[in-house]
């Protein structure tokens, strides 16, 4: 893995209250710069919550969010992370072209990057397509594009493949891998287990809080384990504490996909 000494991310104490509960209470973690960090954990865990805090959305109760050096959300910062929302944040009656030079306007980087970006996500040659008539995977597609523009730094992506194929989940991960690289940090949460090996790095989160933050192998030679979910298992139990009435961990309850729009949402 590249990187300097110096973490992309710093984490410490973060403490988010939303809707009178602390959904995150004490987390502390570093991302190394140059990698692909998976989160992972069950719907709900927190993971977008941690991500809007590293972007510099959310409002915080305490800690401390360092990103590149800076606060997080620091004006400084805005051309250097890309965040992509589950929600679609592209504009579906304008076309892709339209869209990404829109998006590269708002970020004063060169018209000519929204070629650049269409490409590398794969959609030369659909430029002139109207966002909303393409299919769902071409239109997340659109908005890591969007994301991709004036090349950041760091990547904050939540859920970037769920609901796409087996073959352009796959193409999508080998682009993160480039990114990274060519020493892009990629944050990226998935609930999905199987994704977890393509990491260089995991954080597995629950109920709010990290409970393993290391290697793919070095999880599974930890706990023993031949697949990323029956590490997790492993480690729920290890980490069993008692206050967990809110459960373990289906996917059950929460949507998660409640993205109103960041400035109502950071007063809450
Ligand atoms: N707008 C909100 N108001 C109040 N509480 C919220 C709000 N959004 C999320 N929460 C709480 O924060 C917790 C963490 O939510 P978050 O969206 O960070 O989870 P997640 O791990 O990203 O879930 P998913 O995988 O489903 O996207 C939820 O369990 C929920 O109780």
């Amino acid at each position: 893995m590249a990187g300097s000494p110096e973490p992309a991310v710093q984490v410490r104490e973060l403490r988010v209250v939303r809707g009178g509960r602390a959904v995150l209470d004490g987390l502390s973690l570093d991302i190394a710069r140059g990698s692909v960090t998976g989160l992972l954990g069950p719907s709900g865990c927190g993971k977008t919550t941690l991500m809007r805090s590293i972007v510099g959305v959310q409002k915080t109760a305490g800690g401390r969010v360092t990103v590149l050096g800076r606060p997080a959300g620091d004006a400084r910062l805005r051309r250097r992370v890309g965040y992509v929302t589950q929600a679609p944040s592209v504009y579906s009656d304008l076309t892709v072209a339209e869209n990404l030079r829109y998006f590269a306007a708002v970020l004063g980087v060169p018209r000519a990057d929204a070629e650049r970006v269409a490409a590398q996500v794969g959609l030369r040659g659909r430029e002139r397509d109207v966002v909303g008539r393409l299919s769902g995977g071409q239109h997340a597609r659109v908005s890591l594009a969007a994301a991709l523009l004036g090349e950041p730094e760091l990547l904050v992506l939540d859920e970037p493949t769920v609901g796409l194929d087996p073959v352009l989940r796959r193409e999508l991960w080998d682009l993160f891998h480039r990114l990274a690289g060519a020493g892009a940090t990629l944050l990226i949460s998935s609930h999905v287990m199987d994704e977890a090996t393509r990491c260089d790095h995991l954080l597995l989160m629950r109920d709010g809080a990290i409970i393993a933050d290391d290697t793919p192998a070095a999880l599974l030679a930890r706990t023993g384990a031949r697949e990323i979910e029956q590490a997790f298992l492993a480690l729920v139990e290890e980490d069993q504490r008692p206050d967990t009435a809110t459960g373990t961990g289906t996917s059950a309850g929460v949507s998660g996909s409640d993205r109103s729009e960041p400035a109502k949402e950071a007063s809450r």
